[in-house]
C-alpha cells in the first residue's frame, strides 16, 4: 500500500492511497503543524507565490511511482505501515482512520451489502477534534429511558461531548438532570421530523416512542418520526460525515413464525395493522438506512432492540414490566393481557446501553439483535414481580389489543461473535433494582 499526500506549504488538500491496485481517494483540508509537515516531506515546507512555480515546485507530493501524480513532483515513497510513522504517531491516527473509511467504501460491510461510494467527507471540525481524540456525539431521544442511560455512559467518557435533541414527548429533562450545566453537554428542544443542523462525529437516532399505547396514540406522527425523521439524521450523516446508528426493534420481526429471530428473518408483520406505525416505520427506517450506506457510503449500525426494562421508564408508560411493578406498589391487580402465554424476553438496560456502545464502536454494519434470550409468559413475568415485589397481589386477565406478538425472543449468534456482547443482568437481579426507582418516584417505601 502507498500514499500520495498533496499539499502546499503545511496545508494538505487531500490523499489518495494505493492499494491492490485500487485507488481510494480523498479531498480534504487539513492543516498540519510545520514540525509534522517537515517529518512529512523530509524537507522543510516552503510556500512560493508565483503560480507555475507553486505547481511545479512547492506542491509536494509523496507517492508510489505507480500513481498518477496530477503533475505534481515526487519527492519520497512512503510504504504506509506502522514502522514508517510510528515516529509521527498524531499523523498516523490522522491516516489510518482515513484509511478505514475510505476502505470501507471497497469492502463488503455487510455480505452483499457493498457502498458505492467512499463516505462523505467528515467535517473539518471533526479532523482537528481527532487531534485532540474527542468525539462529539448526538443522541436523539437523548432524554427518553434508554437514551439517558446511554447519554449517561457516554458521558462517563471524558473525552466525548454530547449534545441530546428530543422533543419530550415520551422523555424528560428530568432523566438528564445531572448533566445540564455540564460543559460538555448540551441539551436541544427538537423534533427530528425537523432538520438539525450541528456538527457531529456519531449520531445515535434513538428518537420514537417506543411504547405501543405512546406510539399508537399518534400514529401518523409516529411514522412521520421514523421515516422523515431517519431521513433527516441520515441528511445530517451525510453532511458532516458521521457515523449513525439506528435503534431499530424486534418488532421488525412481527408476529414471528421462527423462533427465536435470527437477523436473516424477514419477519411477520402487518402492513395495515394498528402497530405497523411503529414495525413498517422502523422496517422503512432501516431501508433508508441501507440506501444511504449503498448509495452515499454513509457509515451505518442498525441495533435491533428487544424489550428493554429498568429504572426511569415512565411509570405509567403502559408496557409490560413498568405497568406490574407500579400496580404491585400500588396494591392494585396485575393486569396480564390475554392469554397471557405470549411471551417476551426482557433486557435489563445497562445490557442494552453496553451492546449499543459497542456496536456503534465496532466494524459491523448489523442488522444485530441486542436483547437478552431469557424468555417468559406474561403470566409467569406476573408471578415473578408478585414474588418479588408484592406477594398479596391478584393476578387479573384483561382483554389484549390486535396484533399483539405471540412469541419474542431473540437470537444473540451474532451480538455474541461480532460484539463479543451478551446480557449479564438476569430479570431476576434486575427487577428490584427497577422496583428500588419507582419506590423512590412514587413514594412507596419497603415494608419492613
Ligand atoms: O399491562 C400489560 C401490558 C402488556 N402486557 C403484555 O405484555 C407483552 C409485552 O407488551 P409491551 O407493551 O411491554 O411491549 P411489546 O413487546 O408489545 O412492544 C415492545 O416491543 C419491543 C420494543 O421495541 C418496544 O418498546 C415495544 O414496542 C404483550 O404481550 C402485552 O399484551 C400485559 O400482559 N399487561
Amino acid at each position: 500500500m502507498s500514499l500520495c499526500i498533496l499539499c502546499f506549504g503545511n496545508l494538505v488538500y487531500g490523499w489518495t492511497f494505493l492499494v491492490k491496485g485500487q485507488k481510494l481517494q480523498n479531498r480534504r483540508l487539513l492543516k498540519l503543524p510545520k514540525k509534522h509537515m517537515m517529518w512529512l516531506l523530509g524537507f522543510e515546507p516552503s510556500i512560493d507565490r508565483k503560480p507555475q512555480r507553486r505547481r511545479l515546485l512547492q506542491s509536494y507530493a509523496i507517492a508510489s511511482h505507480k500513481l498518477p501524480l496530477h503533475g505534481y513532483q515526487v519527492h519520497r515513497k512512503i510504504p504506509l505501515v506502522s514502522s514508517s510513522l510510528t515516529c509521527c504517531p498524531k499523523i498516523l491516527r490522522v491516516f489510518k482512520l482515513e484509511f478505514r473509511l475510505l476502505t470501507m467504501a471497497s469492502n463488503a460491510s455487510n455480505g452483499e451489502h457493498k457502498a458505492t461510494k467512499p463516505p462523505p467527507t467528515p467535517s473539518p471540525l471533526r479532523n482537528s477534534k481527532f487531534f485532540q481524540s474527542n468525539m462529539r456525539i448526538l443522541v436523539t431521544g437523548g432524554a427518553g429511558f434508554i437514551g439517558s442511560h446511554l447519554v449517561d455512559k457516554l458521558m462517563e467518557n471524558e473525552k466525548n461531548e454530547v449534545i441530546v435533541a428530543d422533543n419530550y414527548f415520551t422523555g424528560s429533562k428530568d432523566n438528564l438532570r445531572k448533566w445540564i450545566g455540564h460543559p460538555r453537554f448540551e441539551l436541544i428542544r427538537h423534533d427530528v421530523t425537523e432538520s438539525l443542523l450541528v456538527e457531529v462525529d456519531q449520531i445515535y437516532h434513538l428518537a420514537c416512542p417506543a411504547s405501543p399505547i405512546f406510539y399508537k396514540h399518534n400514529p401518523v406522527k409516529t411514522i412521520k418520526t421514523n421515516v422523515i425523521g431517519t431521513l433527516n439524521m441520515l441528511g445530517l450523516a451525510k453532511r458532516v460525515g458521521a457515523r449513525i446508528l439506528l435503534t431499530s426493534t424486534s418488532e421488525v420481526y412481527g408476529d414471528p413464525l421462527v423462533h427465536p429471530q435470527p437477523e436473516s428473518y424477514w419477519g411477520n408483520v402487518n402492513p395495515i395493522g394498528v402497530r405497523s406505525c411503529y414495525d413498517e416505520g422502523k422496517r422503512v427506517a432501516e431501508t433508508l438506512m441501507f440506501d444511504y450506506h449503498r448509495q452515499h457510503g454513509i457509515e451505518i449500525r442498525i441495533a435491533r432492540i428487544f424489550n428493554t426494562y429498568g429504572p426511569r421508564m415512565n411509570i405509567d408508560d403502559g408496557r409490560v414490566v413498568s405497568n406490574f411493578i407500579a400496580q404491585a406498589l400500588r396494591d392494585e391487580p396485575l393486569t396480564v393481557q390475554a392469554p397471557g402465554t405470549q411471551t417476551r424476553s426482557f433486557c435489563y438496560v445497562s445490557d442494552m446501553v453496553d451492546g449499543l456502545i459497542r456496536l456503534m464502536e465496532g466494524e459491523n454494519t448489523g442488522p444485530i439483535n441486542i436483547g437478552n434470550p431469557g424468555e417468559f409468559t406474561m403470566i409467569e413475568l406476573a408471578e415473578t414481580v408478585k414474588e418479588l415485589i408484592n406477594p398479596n397481589i391478584e393476578i387479573k386477565m384483561v382483554e389484549n389489543t390486535p396484533d399483539d406478538p405471540r412469541q419474542r425472543k431473540p437470537d444473540i449468534t451474532n451480538a455474541k461473535k461480532l460484539l463479543g456482547w451478551e446480557p449479564k443482568i438476569k430479570l431476576r437481579d434486575g427487577l428490584p433494582l427497577m422496583e428500588a426507582d419507582f419506590r423512590l418516584r412514587l413514594g412507596v417505601a419497603k415494608k419492613a
